[in-house]
């Protein structure tokens, strides 16, 4: 049996109230595996996507969090205690997140947080859901997302890059909308600082994708070796011929008739690329899953390199995700890394021998009770 690596962020308790169908929760997780069955409707999803929010302030289902909120209520809160791994220097940090319609209520160790981006660096979760085949086959900007957010997490100067790349490009589109015009003299005040923010996004992304090509292809050949993906490519924004301070020049005149800007790395992207001359559209949804899951677990490898410790790992409807032997596949992968893992399924699932000690929950009308 492997031990449970103390490399590893997770929670210990869990309190979750008046969230989704979950009136009033509280659950003692194992560091190991953790596994919530239930009918359908039982609220099995709820509790995942609560973790989700603790880590990301937003769920993975819906943007409003008004509709996280129990029919009925008015606000929604979620307290855990957790140990945050090696990025924490192992400490046991307490996270309490509510949200009402006058906004977020943020706190750690009792003390008010402001910001939420300051909040959601603590505990870093990755979420396998059925929405996630999107990250393959749906729009760029989920893409966009994913990396940035790995970048937020393992860069410390890129949420502020971004910031200001996302200010200059919004100061640009106003000038391009103004009905007074705008010459070619003020527009290149604002093109000046999108160049030098956006140059630097770019080039973190460009580092962070080919890291993420060195875990992602070994990932592949472990957990879904008949997957035809041969590498990972990142598009910039823009035409690769020229630089960014170019394209913007090039593109003024169309950026004018249209009122926003058209290149630039808030266009960026990354794609699969496909052998067997396959398009994103021509993979099955079951491989469009698999190369999904195989994103996300190279997102977490990722983020234990760069942090030093696992992230939580989360699987919605496993079974119905998988295939039982890329299941067993993922399954055995998992409890090599000893992170702490919470999955959901309607029916019981059998964990490799090498698993360490699970806990059994099952849920019913939003009410959960530990089975083992
Ligand atoms: N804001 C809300 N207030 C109260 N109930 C809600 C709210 N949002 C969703 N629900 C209900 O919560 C229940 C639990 O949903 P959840 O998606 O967690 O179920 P599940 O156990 O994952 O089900 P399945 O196996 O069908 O995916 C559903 O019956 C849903 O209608």
């Amino acid at each position: 049996m492997n031990d449970v690596s103390p490399l590893a962020t997770r929670i210990g308790l869990i309190r979750v109230e008046s969230f989704r169908n979950l009136q009033s929760v509280e659950l003692h997780l194992a560091d190991g595996f953790n596994f919530f069955s239930g009918g359908n409707g039982a609220g099995k999803t709820s509790v995942l996507e609560a973790v989700h929010v603790l880590g990301h302030g937003r769920s993975f289902r819906t943007a409003q969090a008004g509709d996280l909120v129990r029919v009925g209520r008015e606000r929604f809160s979620i307290f855990a205690e957790c140990r945050l791994g090696l990025a924490a220097a192992g400490h046991d940090t307490r996270l309490g997140l509510g949200w009402s319609r006058d906004g977020w209520t943020l706190r750690r160790n009792n003390e008010a947080v402001p910001i939420l981006s300051d909040f959601v660096r603590n505990l870093p979760v990755v979420t396998l859901d059925p929405g996630s085949h999107e990250l393959i086959s749906g729009p760029s900007e989920l893409r966009r997302r994913f990396l940035d957010w790995l970048l937020f997490h393992v860069e410390p100067d890129f949420l502020s890059v971004w910031r200001r790349y996302a200010r200059a490009l919004r100061q640009r589109n106003a000038a391009l909308r103004s009905p007074f015009g705008v010459s070619d003299r003020e527009l290149s005040v604002w093109e000046k600082e999108l160049v030098e923010a956006g140059t630097r996004v770019h080039d973190h992304r460009e580092r962070l994708v080919s890291e993420l090509r060195t875990e992602f292809l070994p990932l592949l050949a472990s957990i879904a070796p008949g997957l035809p993906v041969e590498g990972i490519r990142l598009r910039s924004g823009w035409s690769s011929d020229t630089g960014l301070a170019d394209a913007l020049r090039e593109g003024r005149s169309s950026d004018r008739e249209r009122g926003f800007t058209q290149r630039g790395p808030h266009r960026g992207d990354w794609r699969l690329q496909l052998g067997n001359g396959l398009d994103h559209d021509q993979l099955s949804r079951g491989q469009g899953k698999l190369a999904a899951l195989t994103s996300l677990l190279a997102q977490a490898a990722l983020l234990r390199k760069h942090r030093g410790d696992w992230p939580v790992l989360s699987c919605d409807d496993l079974a119905a995700e998988l295939d039982d032997e890329h299941q067993a596949r993922l399954l055995e992968w998992l409890s090599r890394t000893g992170a702490q893992v919470l999955i959901t399924g309607t029916s019981t699932l059998t964990l490799p021998t090498t698993a360490p000690p699970a806990r059994m929950f099952h849920v019913e009308q939003g009410r959960i009770a530990q089975l083992l």
